[in-house]
């Protein structure tokens, strides 16, 4: 049998629309670029494919999650570097996180998260809910949210009112249209916040778009996750809407133009089944469709003016 990647899969959609009878049998994440194409965000749910066939292709799996809802997320602020608590929904929404990998089983050696307490705090939830509390936590700046620039702190629906609903998209999910930058003698810059006290001034940002996310996330996978995931060990990342676009976008080898259309729930596992070289053989979410459609969309919306 000709083992085909999701990678393969987008492309041989894009490519060849009348075809995909084959490749729709293979991996259900095409589901997701139907739907995608509609505009509705691209959902991964479990595959179709036989156990036998994952036997062949699955070398190893890792799991991310989106931290749960923040006190920012909750009032509709920008929210990017600023470091901003969990809700009581998001504390909720993290244990809960915590039940669906118990519920199914997972477990981990280690985890990775950002310097972000709203990724920090979910990752320990789901740690207590696993009773995992022993494994190591790597915490690493590269993971953080994508730094807002000069929209954090301020809210989405109130912005796209001033600037337009279009205007906003763009500053929230173009792939290289940054947002206005924060002036280095803002209070609300992290230049001068102890976590990265240590690091040279630069690693602080103005402002990035998904692209400068790219940027600084890959090194980070490429270096540290990837050689983890590589040894053997079961990984666990915990993370922010952005930061895990821009994993998605370089897994799934996504498109400038498809990103746009893309976000990612709180609170809700993502899990990705890769093969030997590192590439996807199938994602997804560990909830039903329903509920990360409904997820998703409540996420887009953010950005709407009321
Ligand atoms: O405000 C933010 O930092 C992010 C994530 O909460 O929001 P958005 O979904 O608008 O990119």
């Amino acid at each position: 049998m000709v083992y085909i990647t999701t990678r393969t899969v987008l492309k041989s959609l894009l490519n060849h629309q009348s075809s995909t009878s084959r490749v729709f049998q293979s991996c259900r994440s095409c589901y997701s670029l139907k739907n995608h194409r509609q505009g509705e965000g691209r959902i991964f749910t479990e595959s179709t494919r036989s156990r036998e066939e994952e036997k062949m292709t699955t070398k190893y799996t890792f799991v991310c999650v989106r931290h749960g809802e923040s006190e920012y997320n909750k009032e509709n602020r920008f929210c990017g570097w600023f470091d901003a608590d969990l809700s009581e929904t998001g504390l909720e929404e993290a244990k809960n996180a915590g039940k669906m990998l118990k519920e199914k089983n997972f477990t981990f050696d280690i985890a990775f998260t950002s310097v972000l307490k709203r990724a920090i705090k979910t990752l320990f939830l789901v740690q207590d809910e696993l009773d995992l509390h022993w494994i190591p936590v790597v915490r690493h700046w590269r993971l953080n949210e994508r730094h807002y620039g000069g929209l954090q702190g301020l809210n989405k629906s109130e912005t796209a009112a001033k600037h337009g609903e279009a205007q906003v998209k763009i500053w929230r999910r173009s792939y290289d249209t940054p947002p206005p930058p924060l002036e280095g003698n803002d209070p609300r810059s992290a230049t001068n916040e102890p976590k990265y006290a240590s690091y040279d001034k630069t690693v602080v940002p103005s402002c990035e778009c998904l692209k400068d996310t790219v940027a600084r996330v890959l090194p980070y996978w490429h270096d540290v996750i990837v050689p983890t995931i590589k040894s053997g060990q079961k990984v666990l990342i915990s993370a922010h809407g952005n930061s895990l676009r821009a994993l998605i976008k370089y897994l799934d080898n996504v498109s400038d133009d498809e990103i746009t259309e893309m976000n990612v729930p709180t609170g809700i596992p993502l899990v990705y089944e890769l093969d030997e070289n590192l590439k996807p053989v199938k994602h997804y979410y560990l909830a039903d469709e329903a509920q990360v459609k409904a997820a998703m969309e409540k996420v887009a919306n953010q950005g709407k003016a009321k």
